[in-house]
């Protein structure tokens, strides 16, 4: 594929050891629609933080071929995505707050849910090292994952009316696959993720999410 060709020489592009700034670094996870843009959104805006997501937005346009290939191609996409959002991260964290919508644990979470077929039983079990963060992966200060029932996903899927990926999908479809992928989340480790519930008004949620990253994050100007 050219556009693999592409992406690796962005990689390559990338330091090996990338050298984080002092400001925190906040990762927002979650299902789709659980309100995780807007989030991201609002608490760049309230902490005056830089906004990243991953995958970056400079490996965005070939996005779509990736997500045609099959499931170890696609990954490997989103997984390298990952390493080099980490770049974008250092640098940014060395001027100000950074907020990142979705990160390792999301590639981690839908790999896991993909790969293991049939029940959430059949999950590899909790501690597993599939769980736990790359070590050669640039750590956020604190992951926070956004939580909605299934109903209220679905009223903000059908709100939206925008183009959904198979995986998305299969989450709307398939109520084991999303479980697994929830599981997953929550196994995550070192670092966990801080589970906000994420129902109620974009203002209540923004207040919930600030208030733990204030908690969490003592470096905060
Ligand atoms: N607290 C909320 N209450 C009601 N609606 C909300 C809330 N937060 C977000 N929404 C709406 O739900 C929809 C999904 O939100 P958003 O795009 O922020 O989710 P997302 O997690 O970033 O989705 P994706 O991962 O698919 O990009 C949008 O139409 C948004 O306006
Ligand atoms: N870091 C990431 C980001 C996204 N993905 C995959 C998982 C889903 O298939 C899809 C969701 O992305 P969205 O539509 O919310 O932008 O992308 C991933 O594996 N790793």
């Amino acid at each position: 594929m050219p556009e693999a060709r592409a992406v690796l020489e962005l990689v390559d592009q990338c330091p090996r050891q990338v050298l984080r700034g002092a400001f925190p670094v906040i990762v927002i996870e979650g299902l789709d629609a659980t309100g995780k843009t807007t989030v991201t959104q609002a608490v760049a805006g309230a902490l005056q933080a830089a906004l990243l997501k991953s995958p970056p937005a400079c490996i965005s346009q070939w996005r779509q071929a990736f997500d045609d290939e099959p499931a170890i191609i696609r990954r490997a996409f989103y997984s390298l995505g990952n390493y080099i959002v980490a770049s974008e991260i250092a640098q940014a964290s060395a001027r100000s707050p950074v907020v990142v919508d979705r990160y390792w644990h999301s590639t981690a979470a839908y790999a896991i849910a993909t790969e293991v077929s049939g029940a959430v039983q059949h999950l590899p079990p909790a501690h597993h090292p599939v769980y736990q963060w790359p070590k050669d992966l640039l750590k956020p200060d604190l992951v926070v994952l956004l939580t909605v029932s299934p109903e209220e996903r679905l009223r903000r899927i059908r709100g939206r009316g925008l183009e959904r990926t198979s995986e998305e999908e299969e989450l709307e479809a398939n109520s084991v696959f999303r479980q697994k992928v929830e599981v997953s989340y929550a196994w995550m480790e070192s670092p966990g993720c801080h589970v906000v519930d994420a129902s109620p008004s974009r203002e209540r949620v923004l207040q919930a999410v600030l208030s733990l990253i204030r908690d969490r994050c003592p470096q905060l100007p």
